[in-house]
């Protein structure tokens, strides 16, 4: 299907998407950049690329597929670096975890050529990074969110919900506001409560102590806050407005608990854990809720 794949930014994203790619036969090469050579050099070591590119820009020379798997705030510059060598005839995607932002620096930094550009989230992911933990099976099953704009060609969306779903992929589109506004409620709150928690514990005189005792609640509940900081750091400054109007509601929720655990009201306490306890019981990654009548 394609013949050579730019990949800029050989970490697990990046680097889990040339593995698929090559497993299921769609590209003939792979041509990476990332910032620090010791980890391009690592990425063609471990057969992740084929060949170690010394610039973006040369990365996507003679690339018919370009994927920018970058931390967020870097995307602007990426596609500042590439714009000269974009052709109306190639993908160009990301797999960034906010769209607005994302969009808004394709639109800035690629100008006349941003029609190539399909801003694409893939929910997948893990809470390590880098390209030793690339997985060619990361994207199987799961969902892909594409947020293109009215300058999105038609051709290069259609190739991009084709790579996708070649690659196992339910690929679909939303408008990158309202991506923001979603995957602040269930994505970037998540990370940023459990970051807390976890600070919020070695805090205390006796953190060792209480570590050492945690159990699988514990290390279910704050998995994600072993994620890399960088990453993060650039998704919840993102995503700001969104994220703080979340907050905002969970704080509220909070107190709503921790004012019937105050007063002893029972009833209240267990009303609201059964609310919680039944949805969480009958969600499914991926399938729509269903509402009661
Ligand atoms: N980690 C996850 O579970 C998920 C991450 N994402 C998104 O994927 C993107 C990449 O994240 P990961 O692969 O997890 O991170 P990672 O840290 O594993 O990989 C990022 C790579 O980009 C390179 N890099 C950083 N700045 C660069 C620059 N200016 N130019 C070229 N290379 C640069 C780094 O050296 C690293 O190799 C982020 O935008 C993140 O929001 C999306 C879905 C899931
Ligand atoms: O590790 C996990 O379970 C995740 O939640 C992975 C993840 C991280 C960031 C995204 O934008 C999408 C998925």
């Amino acid at each position: 299907m394609f013949e050579q794949l730019g990949l800029i930014g050989c970490g697990l994203m990046g680097g889990s998407f040339a593995l698929a790619l090559k497993q299921a036969g769609l590209v003939n090469r792979v041509v990476g950049y990332s910032k620090s050579p010791s980890t391009t050099d690592r990425a063609r070591q471990l057969g992740v690329i084929d060949v170690e590119a010394p610039s973006a820009l040369l990365a996507v020379a003679g690339a018919d597929i370009v994927l920018v798997a970058v931390p967020v705030s870097a995307t602007e510059a990426t596609l500042k670096a590439i714009k000269h060598l974009v052709t109306p005839q190639m993908l160009v995607m990301d797999v960034g975890s906010t769209k607005a932002d994302v969009v808004q620096a394709a639109r800035r930094a690629l100008r006349d050529q941003v029609g190539s550009f399909v801003p694409a989230h893939p929910i997948t992911g893990r809470e390590v990074s880098g390209v030793e933990h690339a997985d060619a099976e990361l994207y199987s099953g799961r969902q892909v969110i594409l947020t293109p704009t009215e300058r999105t060609l038609t051709a290069q969306l259609q190739k991009a919900e084709e790579v996708w779903t070649a690659l196992g992929c339910r690929v679909t589109s939303m408008s990158p506001e309202s991506h923001d506004e979603a995957f602040a409620a269930v994505s970037h709150l998540p990370h940023l409560l459990a970051f807390s928690l976890v600070n919020s514990i070695t805090g205390q005189a006796q953190a060792d102590t209480f570590l050492s005792l945690a159990g699988p609640g514990f290390r279910d509940f704050t998995r994600i806050a072993a994620s890399d900081p960088k990453v993060w750091r650039d998704v919840l400054l993102a995503n700001r407005d969104e994220l703080l109007a979340q907050s905002k509601l969970f704080q509220q929720a909070l107190s709503q608990l921790e004012n019937a655990i105050r007063t002893d009201d029972a009833q209240a306490l267990e009303d609201m854990l059964t609310l919680a306890s039944e949805t969480r019981a009958h969600w499914r990654m991926g399938a729509q809720r269903k509402k009661s009548p």
